[in-house]
């Protein structure tokens, strides 16, 4: 927390904050003192000019520890609110820019409490930091001190009531501290349980399985809200407890101190004075013990946080980046295997391609073949466990990332659209495009008709593109990958969704358009319909390559590659291809 606190602090409005808080804190401890002396001097001998001189005294007082406090708040509250903006930004491009394995291993869930919630606690603990933490001790010894000085015998109460109330603070941050440490794992199970509802919901309504779902979210609701109960109803019961010990503080207090005053030992101005720093004792003592329930839940959240921040990517960009010397396009795989780190055999074994520029490069094979892992090597989301992917002549390890990405072109298996309009989506691919660029990309992409159709490219996009069909949200994502200007465009599973008619018109306007002529494009496939017409077509089996050659190389000698067309293709398409069923 302390590392967190030096690197998002900013030292001087800190410096300021304690300054304004000092000047409070000494005008709190003055004006009791003030008081007594206005009673003793000015009240008891009816010294009127000395009471009008004292009164305007501990005006002026009051008022500059009136005005200390709101500027104390001031800083604070900026430095606090600071410190949460800095820290979000911070988390928000750490995560960014983090592998992707890194984030499947956190998990969306708790990467969004931790930077919402945890920063949360932590800049309520910096704000109560730079108030609470340091004027209660600063109030608690300077009143004990001032009570001293008024009668040191009277201090002796406090011998009784102090040891009480530590006794108390005691057991309460033994029962609160520990579940405050686990609220924020609580606040993560419930956004766990609150997004796979959201996003599961479909599936979860035609299983049948609300009512199980909504138990399960309901147990863990119950479970955040009982260990809350008893921390805060503990962390409560502080304060009437700590009334009580502070009325018999003050009745001893009375007790003694009229027992002075009829012996004459003591003005009755000091009494009145000694039961207002008793009060700031025991109440600053009371603030205390509370900041330090505070304190080991946002340890925690710093904890939390600080696991993400200090997270090292195994991807990285290289020390003395190579910079690309050939504008030749080219794909090279060079005995490529790739193991996930928990997996008990690789999920690519020993793959070896070179793909030439405008070459097309069809994949096949089974789910689980390992189709997606040997597209996710090539923008270098994943690097290699043995072997090396060169690009344009270039291990694409020695070059830079944002270098490769610019390079490649990819959609995903699933469409990924943002929240915006057609626009705002096309211009993701390339910023500078014009309109009629974005409709020329949506042209190939066989969505212009629709996207015409539905209102243009100021066509709202909803979250995730709910308001499209899956097979429109495919081709828009086509299309966003098309505009952009790559060396390598990929196409995992993308024209699954679309049919069969929309999936070869696609492929056919791709091969036409002259701006894609040199790049090479890569496409993942189920069906051979669309890989049959490729330059190469690799077939992955378990990882491994079965089969790699154009239609007719395969047709001629592969056994895999004449099964998946068995399988597929009807009896007229076979007699087509010279295969009979
Ligand atoms: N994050 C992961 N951790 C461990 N194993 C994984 C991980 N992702 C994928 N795998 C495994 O790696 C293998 C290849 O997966 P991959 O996603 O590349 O297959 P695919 O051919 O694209 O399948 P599909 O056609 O179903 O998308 C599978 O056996 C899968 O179980």
């Amino acid at each position: 927390m302390i590392k967190i606190g030096r690197k998002y602090l900013q030292l001087g409005p800190v410096l300021f904050a304690m300054f304004f808080l000092l000047v409070q804190v000494v005008a709190d401890l003055s004006l009791p003192t003030l008081t007594a002396k206005i009673i003793n001097e000015g009240i008891a001998k009816e010294n009127l000019p000395y009471i009008w001189q004292m009164g305007g005294i501990m005006l002026a007082i009051a008022i500059t520890g009136w005005l200390g406090a709101i500027l104390n708040v001031y800083f604070a509250s900026s430095q606090s609110q600071r410190l949460g903006m800095r820290l979000r930004q911070a988390l928000f491009n750490k995560v960014s820019y983090m592998d992707t394995d890194n984030v499947a291993k956190f998990g969306n869930a708790t990467l969004i409490t931790r930077t919402t919630n945890d920063v949360t606690q932590l800049q309520n603990v910096f704000q109560t930091a730079l108030r609470m933490m340091m004027m209660s001790p600063l109030l608690f010894i300077g009143a004990f001190i001032m009570a001293w000085r008024l009668d040191g015998r009277l201090t002796l109460v406090f011998a009784i009531a102090l040891p009480i109330l530590a006794v108390v603070t005691l057991i309460n941050m033994r029962i609160s501290i520990p579940r405050f440490k686990v609220m924020q794992e609580k606040v993560d199970r419930i956004n766990l349980l609150f997004q796979q509802g959201l996003t599961g919901v479909r599936v979860i309504r035609a299983f049948n399985r609300d009512d199980y779902e909504i138990t399960k979210f309901d147990d863990a609701n119950r479970d955040l809200t009982h260990n809350a109960q008893v921390v805060f109803t503990t962390v409560a019961m502080l304060l009437p407890i700590m009334t009580v010990i502070l009325s018999f503080t003050n009745i001893g207090i009375v007790w003694f101190g009229a027992k002075l005053i009829g012996a004459q030992m003591m003005p009755v101005g000091n009494l009145v004075a000694f039961l207002t720093y008793a009060t700031q004792i025991l109440m600053s003592f009371m603030q205390l013990s509370m900041v330090m329930v505070m304190i080991p839940r946002a340890q925690a959240s710093a904890g939390r946080v600080s696991e993400i921040l200090n997270t090292t990517d195994q991807i990285t960009d290289p020390a003395v980046a190579e910079e690309l010397t050939t504008a030749e396009v080219s794909l090279d795989f060079n005995n490529v295997t790739y193991q996930f780190a928990e997996a008990k055999r690789p999920a690519l074994d020993s793959i070896n391609l070179h793909v030439t520029s405008g070459q097309t490069l069809a994949i096949i094979g089974g789910t689980g073949a390992g189709k997606s892992t040997l597209i996710n090597l090539i923008p270098r989301l994943i690097d290699p466990t043995i072997g090396s992917v060169i690009l344009n002549g270039t291990n694409v390890k020695q070059l830079r990332q944002a270098e490769v990405h610019d390079l490649v072109a990819i959609t995903q298996q699933s469409a990924v659209l943002f929240s915006g309009t057609v626009r705002s989506n096309m211009l993701f691919g390339r910023p500078e495009a014009t309109d009629q660029m974005i409709w020329d990309a949506l042209t190939i992409a066989q969505a212009a008709d629709f996207v015409r159709e539905q209102g243009g490219l100021d066509m709202n996009v909803e979250q995730d593109g709910v308001n499209f069909s899956g097979g429109q949200r495919q081709r828009i994502a086509i299309a966003r990958t098309l505009i952009k200007d790559a060396a390598v465009y990929i196409f995992d599973d993308s024209f699954s969704a679309l049919d069969f008619k929309t999936d070869a018109l696609l492929r056919q306007s791709i091969k036409q358009e002259s701006r894609l002529k040199s790049a090479i494009k890569v496409i993942v496939a189920q069906r051979v319909a669309t890989v049959m017409d490729a330059d190469q077509i690799l077939i992955l089996e378990h990882g491994m390559v079965v089969g790699l050659g154009s239609h007719r190389e395969l047709m001629k000698d592969n056994q895999a590659y004449r099964t998946i067309m068995q399988s597929q293709l009807s009896e007229a398409d076979l007699e087509e291809v010279g295969l009979n069923a």
